[in-house]
C-alpha cells in the first residue's frame, strides 16, 4: 500500500540546509495500523506530507495505494483519506452538511454522499448530531466527524495524524474503538502518528521509529520491546552477599546484560523474562542463592523510544496538549 525508497526532503532557510527527511525506507502492507512515531522535528509531518502528495521529495521515490506520489498525485489522493491535526469542519455548518459537501468535492452525487454521510455518522454513532452545527460537538465528536469527513470517500488507506491528542483518556477509548471497528469493516490500512505510546502499543500492527529524518526501528511492538530494550528481571536475596554471589552467577547466562546490584536487589535485562527465567534460576542455585522474591517485567513501549532516541516522547504530548 505504501512503499517508498530513499525518500528525502531538503528546506533551504536563512542559507542552511535543514535535512528533514533522509532516505526513508518504508513498506506498508495493505491492511495494516502502522504506527509512525518520533520525537518533535524528527521528520514524521515531513514525511506524511510527503506521502499525501502535499510536499514534492528533494529526491527518492514512493507509490501510495499503487500511485506514484510525483507523476500521479490525483490518483494518490483520490485513493487516501487525511486528518489532520486540526479541525477539518468548517464554522457554522451543519454536521450532515459539512460531510455532504466533502462528499461532492470527490464527486459524488448529491444522494450517494448523503447516502454515505448518514451510513459514517451512525457508525461513528454521530447520528443525533447530523443537524447540529459543528462547533456545538464535544471534543471527541468533532475529532470523530474529522475521521467521517477523511473516510467519505472510502479511502483504501487512511493517514491520522494525531487523532486523538486533546482528547480526555475516556474520549480517546471511544475513538480507537470506532476506528477499530471501521477498520474491521473495511479492512482499511492505516497510518497514524501520536504522543500516546500506550496507544500505539495497543492498536498498531507496526511501529516505525523515525529520529533525525531515517528510520532506527521497524516491527511489532513486542519486537521492539525485545530487541531494544528487553525484560527487566529482579531479584531480592536475603544477604547482600547472595546478591553479590547471584550477579557473578547470571553473567554465565548469555543473554543476561546489564546486570546490576543495589544492596540485597539484582537486577538485569534479557530479550524474554519468561523464557529464560528457568535458566536464571538453576544458575542461581548451582551458584547457592535461592532468591526471596523474582519480578519479570516487560518494558513499555516509553522505555523502548526512550533507549533508541534518548528522549522521551512525554515532553511531546505535553506540549500537543497545548
Ligand atoms: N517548511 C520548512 N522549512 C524549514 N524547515 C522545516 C520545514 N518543515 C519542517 N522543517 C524542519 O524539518 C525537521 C523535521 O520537521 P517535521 O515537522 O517533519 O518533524 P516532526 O517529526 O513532524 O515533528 P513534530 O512532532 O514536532 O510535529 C525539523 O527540523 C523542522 O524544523
Amino acid at each position: 500500500m505504501i512503499h517508498t525508497r530513499a525518500l528525502t526532503r531538503t528546506f533551504r532557510t536563512k542559507g542552511t540546509t535543514v535535512e528533514a527527511v533522509r532516505g526513508l525506507d518504508i513498506d506498508v502492507e495493505a491492511g495494516e495500523l502502522l504506527a509512525f512515531l518520533g520525537p518533535n522535528g524528527a521528520g514524521k509531518s515531513t514525511s506524511l506530507r510527503m506521502l499525501t502528495t502535499l510536499l514534492l521529495p528533494t529526491s527518492g521515490s514512493a507509490t501510495v495505494a499503487g500511485c506514484d506520489i510525483v507523476s500521479d498525485p490525483r490518483g494518490v489522493r483520490r485513493r487516501i483519506g487525511y486528518v489532520g491535526q486540526g479541525r477539518s469542519a468548517g464554522v457554522g455548518q451543519r454536521v450532515r452538511d459539512e460531510l455532504v459537501t466533502q462528499g461532492r468535492c470527490y464527486g459524488m452525487s448529491h444522494a450517494e454522499a448523503r447516502t454515505r454521510a448518514d451510513e459514517l455518522l451512525e457508525v461513528l454513532e454521530l447520528d443525533g448530531t447530523a443537524d447540529r452545527e459543528v462547533e456545538k460537538l464535544s471534543g471527541g465528536q468533532q475529532r470523530r466527524l474529522d475521521i467521517a469527513m477523511g473516510l467519505i470517500h472510502r479511502p483504501a488507506l487512511l493517514f491520522l495524524d494525531e487523532p486523538s491528542t486533546g482528547l480526555d483518556p475516556h474520549s480517546r477509548a471511544n475513538l480507537w474503538e470506532h476506528i477499530a471497528r471501521l477498520r474491521a469493516e473495511n479492512g482499511m490500512t492505516i497510518v497514524l502518528t501520536t504522543h500516546y505510546l500506550d496507544e500505539a502499543d495497543a492498536i498498531a500492527d507496526r511501529v516505525v521509529v523515525v529520529d533525525h529524518g531515517t528510520v532506527i526501528a521497524d516491527g511489532t511492538s513486542d519486537e521492539l520491546k525485545g530487541k531494544v530494550s528487553g525484560d527487566q528481571v529482579t531479584f531480592t536475596t536475603e544477604a547482600a552477599e547472595s546478591a553479590r554471589r547471584a550477579a557473578a552467577a547470571v553473567e554465565r547466562v548469555p543473554s543476561a546484560h546489564a546486570i546490576d546490584t543495589d544492596g540485597t536487589t539484582v537486577r538485569m535485562r534479557v530479550e524474554r523474562g519468561d523464557a529464560v527465567l528457568p535458566e536464571l534460576l538453576r544458575v542461581l542455585g548451582a551458584a547457592g542463592v535461592e532468591p526471596l522474591t523474582v519480578q519479570v517485567q516487560r518494558p513499555t513501549l516509553d522505555d523502548v523510544f526512550l533507549t533508541l532516541t534518548g528522549r522521551s516522547l512525554r515532553d511531546g504530548d505535553q506540549e500537543g496538549e497545548k
